[in-house]
C-alpha cells in the first residue's frame, strides 16, 4: 500500500506537486495518468525516497521508503530505464544489484527468464534496444520480489508483444496481492491494464477512483441515436432534460437520458428509429476532457482533436 499525505514538492518557484494526498491499494493495478509535467514523475520518485518532499509524507507499506531494512524486498521501481551502466552485461548488472542486497544469483536468473532476457543477458546493455532496455528495468524491479511495484512509463518503446507482456505481468502480479502502481500516456492501454486510476494535472489530483467511475463521471454516458425525425426526437428528449448534440445529419447524441427513456419517448410520438445505441466514452476521450486545463505544453493541433474527441 501506498499513502501520501499533503505530498508537496517545490523546485524554486515551480510547484511541481502541490498537496496531493491518495492511497494506492494492494491487489489492484492503479494507473498514474496525467499531461506532460503534470507531476507524475516527481511523485513515484518521491515515493521511492529520490526526491525529497518539500512538505507532506509519503509511506510504502507503513513506513517512508527509507526506513525499510530491505527496501528492494519491498519495492520494486522502474524508474529511468536507462539509469544503468551501459558497459556492463544485463546479467551483472543484475547480479551486482543482487549482491548489494543479499539476493540470490538464483532469482537473477529467474528474473532474466521471467523478462524474457534469456538470450541477451550477456550482451552489453548500451547495445539494448529501448525495449529491452524496459525489460531490463522491470527485471531489476522485480529483483527482491517485491510486494510494491512502481512503473514509470514501463511500456515505452516495447513492441505490441511486449506491451501485451507487461499487461499480463501487472495484471498477474496485482492478483497475487501486490500493488502496482504505474504511468502510461497510452490510454487505450491503460483502460485495459488498470482497475484504478489517479489522474493529475499541474501537481493537483483532478479526479481518482474505478476506471470506469472515472470515464462516466468525466463525459456521462450518451445515447446515440439515427431517425429520419431527429430533430422532432431531439426536441423531446431536450424537453425530458436531456442535452443534445448533432454529431452528423439524421443523428442526434443524447446525454442524461437512457437508451430505455429515449426508445419509449420515440414510440409514444410514432418516431422512426434506425440505430438507438447506448454510447460509453473512451478512456481517451474522458482524459482529454478531464486534463484539458490542465495541459502545460499543448500543440496548435491539440484543440481541434480534442474537439472532434468529444
Ligand atoms: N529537478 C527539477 N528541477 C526543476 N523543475 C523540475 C525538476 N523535475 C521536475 N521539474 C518540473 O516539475 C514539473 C513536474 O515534472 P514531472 O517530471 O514530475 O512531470 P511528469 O508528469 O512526470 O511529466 P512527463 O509526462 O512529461 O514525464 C514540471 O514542470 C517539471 O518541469
Amino acid at each position: 500500500m501506498i499513502e501520501a499525505r499533503n505530498l508537496t514538492k517545490r523546485y524554486g518557484d515551480k510547484v511541481a506537486v502541490d498537496q496531493i494526498s491518495f492511497t494506492i491499494e494492494p491487489g489492484t493495478v492503479t494507473g498514474f495518468l496525467g499531461p506532460n509535467g503534470a507531476g507524475k514523475s516527481t511523485t513515484m520518485r518521491m515515493i521511492v525516497g529520490l526526491d525529497r518532499p518539500t512538505a507532506g509524507t509519503v509511506t510504502v507499506n507503513g513506513k517512508p521508503y527509507a526506513a525499510h531494512r530491505s527496501p528492494l524486498n519491498e519495492v520494486g521501481a522502474l524508474l529511468d530505464a536507462k539509469a544503468v551502466h551501459t558497459g556492463r552485461s544485463a546479467r551483472s548488472h543484475l547480479r551486482t544489484m543482487a549482491a548489494t542486497h543479499g539476493i540470490s544469483t538464483r532469482r537473477v536468473d529467474d528474473v532474466i527468464e521471467m523478462t524474457g532476457l534469456a538470450g541477451v543477458a550477456g550482451k552489453r546493455v548500451g547495445g539494448f534496444s529501448l525495449g529491452m532496455g524496459q525489460r531490463l528495468g522491470i527485471a531489476s524491479a522485480m529483483l527482491g520480489d517485491p510486494r510494491t511495484l512502481i512503473l514509470d512509463e514501463p511500456v515505452n518503446g516495447l513492441d505490441p508483444e511486449g506491451v501485451v507482456w507487461v499487461r499480463t505481468l501487472v495484471r498477474r502480479l496485482a492478483a497475487e496481492g501486490r500493488t502496482v502502481f504505474l504511468s502510461s500516456h497510452l490510454m487505450s492501454e491503460m483502460a485495459q491494464t488498470a482497475d484504478q486510476l489517479l489522474v493529475i494535472g499541474r501537481g493537483r489530483i483532478i479526479t481518482a477512483g474505478p476506471v470506469q467511475d472515472v470515464i462516466d463521471g468525466a463525459t456521462g454516458s450518451a445515447v446515440r441515436v439515427r431517425s429520419p425525425q431527429a430533430a422532432d426526437l431531439a426536441a423531446l428528449a431536450q424537453a425530458d432534460g436531456a442535452a443534445v448534440t448533432i454529431p452528423e445529419t439524421g443523428v442526434v447524441e443524447l446525454r442524461g437520458i437512457s437508451a430505455e427513456q429515449v426508445g419509449e419517448t420515440a414510440a409514444r410520438h410514432g418516431i422512426v428509429l434506425h440505430e438507438l445505441t447506448p454510447r460509453r466514452a473512451s478512456l481517451e476521450e474522458a482524459y482529454m476532457h478531464l486534463t484539458q486545463d490542465a495541459v502545460e505544453y499543448r500543440s496548435e493541433t491539440a484543440p481541434a482533436a480534442m474537439e472532434a474527441a468529444r
